[in-house]
């Protein structure tokens, strides 16, 4: 995909040095941003092979509202978030969590009767939100929104998350019957994350399409801190010696959300170049 490519490129030429939590030091990039029509195909990269079955599994697991990885990891056999996980595979409340129980209080207030007659006490209800839910049916109801909003950041809670989460919001957006989808991304680790969260965010933008009766539109995506880590640097080069191929098709069988598997997902004429290992910073 040229986009990825001239990504990659603009981070290599335009990036400064950082230093950062993880030890391993980055060209960063502030700000970096690129859009593609999911007409052309799904943009699941050609110049290395990325797992597909993965992509898609921590998308069903994104979906499943958990705060652990035991589903993904023991019992898809998928290890990408295992650095992360405690023993229990307990990885606190990240995306997961965010999109389908977002935690919010309920107040209320009731009548007490008290020595002094009756008195009114305010009540607080714990809640949850399910981000996802509430989407798919704004799209379904009221295509015009602007306010299709997807929040993954919640202050209170980052101290509990074993990764604060990345991929922050994302937006979706109807226009002329197609289903868009904008992501903002507060740290893009350009070698490994990237053509994961590309992957995913189309998927997932094409399955609602698909569910509310919609044609996909663009995926774009904003990253603020675009970054490669310096190990990655000679992979990415060797990527960009590689001549991107036709995109592969994603076929999506149109269940809803809380009832998608892996067989729901078929990816059809996908032909990679090899794959390029890349270490991941923890
Ligand atoms: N530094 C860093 N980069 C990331 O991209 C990242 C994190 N940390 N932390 C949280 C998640 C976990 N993600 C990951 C973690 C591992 C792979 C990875 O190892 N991918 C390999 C093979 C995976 C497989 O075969 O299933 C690849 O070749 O893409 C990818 C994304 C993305 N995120
Ligand atoms: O979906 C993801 C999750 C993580 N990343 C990358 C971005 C950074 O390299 C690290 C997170 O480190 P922070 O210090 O918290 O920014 O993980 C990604 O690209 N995509």
């Amino acid at each position: 995909m040229k986009v990825y490519q001239d990504l990659v490129e603009r981070v290599l030429d335009n990036g400064v040095r950082k230093q950062n939590r993880t030890g391993t030091d980055t060209i960063s990039s502030f700000s970096e941003f690129y859009k593609i029509d999911l007409n052309d195909g799904f943009p699941l990269l050609t110049t290395k092979k990325v797992p597909f079955r993965s992509v898609i599994l921590e998308l069903l697991w994104y979906l499943r509202g958990e705060d652990h990885i035991r589903w993904l990891r023991d019992e898809k056999d998928c290890h990408i978030w295992d650095a992360w996980a405690d023993e229990d595979g307990h990885v606190g409340p990240i995306y997961p969590v965010m999109w389908r129980k977002f935690p919010y209080f309920e107040e209320t207030e009731i009548d007490l009767e008290g020595n002094a007659g009756k008195v009114k006490k305010r009540v607080y209800e714990k809640k949850e939100f399910d981000q996802i839910r509430h989407a798919v049916d704004t799209i379904k109801n009221n295509p015009e929104s602007r306010r299709i909003v997807i929040n993954a950041w919640h202050p209170g809670l980052i101290d509990q998350m074993a990764l604060p989460p990345c991929h922050v919001m994302f937006i979706f957006n109807v226009s002329n019957g197609r289903l868009n989808c904008h992501l903002t991304q507060r740290s893009g680790d350009i070698a490994l994350g990237i053509p994961f969260n590309m992957a995913c965010y189309a998927a997932l933008t094409m399955t609602i399409a698909k569910l509310t009766g919609l044609e996909p539109g663009f995926f774009a995506h904003t990253i603020v801190d675009a970054h490669i880590y310096v190990n990655h640097i000679d992979g990415l080069k060797e990527q960009l010696k590689r001549e991107p191929r036709a995109m592969p098709e994603l076929q999506i069988s149109g269940e809803d959300i809380d009832e998608l598997d892996l067989e729901h997902f078929r990816l059809l004429n996908y032909d990679p170049h090899p794959r390029i290992p890349f270490e991941v910073a923890v």
